[in-house]
């Protein structure tokens, strides 16, 4: 089985602490893992390191680790009762600080007080509380209920339209990306990158720390939105944070973003991550409702690399039902998808390189013999072009290079082998193909009578062979 073409990335929490839920996770087909540093500590996230690093060694598996930076976020501080329910029309008061007194609301960050005005909507969490400010002081704001309710401990609070301005990284961030790159993440996510320049300060840092770790622009805001060819340019993988976005934007407005933000993406050849509320009913229910069935179906039809659970599996009832049921979806999906939409993507996507034009050519052929592609990649320069071209067939990519095969595995359609274990010093790219070809077979992924297109681009030599074969015995 080739697997889903679709990549499948799990919040982790509370509700996936555990040895036995993570590999069942892989198993199921779970191909990347966050850790969101907004919440938990280093001894957690220590846990869920060691927890996903053994389950994808036992199952052999190579599995993505992403770090997710808090960014300059603003919080709730501690409520003295967790949650407070809030009533339509109730004037709540907000005062900085980590806690406050009874009738007051903490909040984290000192910035937002700079930034609100009268008239200011304010939202809470993913929005389950909104409020308009009525009054604004020197070091607190009042704001009144539009409707009813709540506000938890922790939660995010964005005054719409104003972004704090404050730097990109806090200091804590910075200690957070050197965690992220002593453990080699494979990913770090850049919360609220504002500009191309904001995602270059982040790979230096990486660099300066002799990191090899990637970097996931995450798309919340409207200057963000706003700057989107230069961060994508800039980035290696995007992330679509429909949680953020809807704090910002009209909610309408959500879908035309996400399909601008895949289409950039696509074009700039970065791997694309739709994030937040995917099967978000399934934080209470066994079920998802009808409209989230329709929406991951949608955007697997638009061929996004990978889909993200946040809220479903950090702190949601059934983790394990929920990844079963976005597989059951995107199985559907995929298998609905016409070679001729992956096409017309590949046709209007511009093929500059020579090594482009002959990856769209290994792919048309592919196809039309229905053969499965076989690459062996050192320097990993072939499969992202190729997963950037939507391939309809199933390409098999194994590389010694363990840390490339975790990058790799989010990306459309790889099926990625670490073959770190099997290749002893450096083989010849027949020899490497040779032995990807006995792997596949001994993981039932290729068997007798099937067509293979064996790709040979040997990057440093202007040099492309396809070998198209029938596995005989
Ligand atoms: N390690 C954790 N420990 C406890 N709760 C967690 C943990 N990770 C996530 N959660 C909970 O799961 C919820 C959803 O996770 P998610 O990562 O989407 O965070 P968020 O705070 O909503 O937003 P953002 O992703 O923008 O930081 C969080 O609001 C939090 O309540
Ligand atoms: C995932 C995330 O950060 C968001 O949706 O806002």
């Amino acid at each position: 089985m080739a697997g889903l073409k679709t990549k499948i990335i799990v919040t982790l929490g509370p509700a996936t602490k555990s040895y036995d839920i993570i590999k069942r996770l892989i198993k199921e087909g779970v191909s990347g893992f966050r850790i969101n540093f907004s919440h938990g500590d280093t001894s957690e996230w220590d846990l869920f390191v060691k927890l996903v690093r053994e389950a994808a060694s036992e199952l052999d598996q190579p599995t993505s680790l992403i770090g997710d930076l808090r960014g300059p976020q603003i919080r709730i501080g501690v409520l003295d009762q967790g949650v407070l329910k809030v009533e339509r029309d109730q004037v709540l008061r907000f005062v900085f600080g980590e806690k406050a007194g009874e009738k007051e609301i903490p909040v984290r960050s000192k910035s937002l007080f700079e930034t609100v005005e009268v008239g200011d909507t304010i939202l809470v969490g993913d929005g389950e509380c909104i409020l308009r400010v009525v009054e604004v002081g020197d070091d607190y704001f009042q704001a009144r209920a539009l409707y009813d309710g709540v506000i938890g401990s922790g939660k995010k609070i964005v005054a719409r339209g104003k972004e704090p301005n404050v730097p990109l990284l806090s200091s804590e961030d910075v200690s957070l990306v050197k965690y992220a790159v002593d453990r080699e993440f494979t990913f770090i996510g850049v919360s609220y990158v504002r500009s191309g320049h904001d995602i270059n300060v982040v790979r230096n840092l990486i660099e300066g720390m002799k990191g090899s770790t990637g970097i996931i622009a995450k798309i919340e805001t409207p200057t963000a939105y706003r700057n989107l060819a230069e961060i994508v340019s800039s980035s290696d993988m995007v992330l679509i944070a429909r949680g953020d976005l809807g704090l910002h934007f009209d909610l309408e407005k959500l879908p035309t973003i996400q399909k601008e933000v895949i289409i950039s993406s696509v074009s700039y050849g970065r791997p694309v991550i739709v994030a937040t509320q995917i099967l978000e009913s399934m934080v209470e229910q066994p079920r998802p409702s009808r409209s989230e069935v329709v929406d991951v179906y949608s955007a697997v039809q638009d061929m996004v690399d990978a889909l993200m659970l946040t809220n479903e599996t950090a702190v949601g009832k059934y983790p394990l039902e929920t990844v079963r049921w976005l597989k059951k979806i995107i199985e559907s999906a995929e298998a609905n998808i016409k070679v001729e939409q992956a096409k017309s993507i590949r046709d209007s996507l511009a093929k500059r390189s020579l090594k482009d034009k002959y990856v769209h050519g290994l792919l048309s052929l592919a196809e039309s013999v229905e053969g499965k592609v076989l690459v062996f990649s050192k320097t990993g320069s072939v499969p992202p072009l190729i997963a950037r071209m939507r391939p309809q067939v199933p390409v098999i990519v194994g590389t010694p290079d363990r840390r490339l095969a975790e990058r790799l595995t989010l990306f459309y359609g790889l099926k990625v082998y670490d073959m770190s274990k099997n290749v002893q010093g450096d083989v010849s790219y027949e020899e490497g193909i040779r032995l990807l070809e006995s792997l596949a077979r001994s993981r039932g992924e290729l068997s007798i009578g099937d067509v293979v297109a064996e790709s040979f681009a040997r990057p440093g030599e202007d040099m492309h062979e396809i070998l198209i074969k029938r596995i005989l015995f």
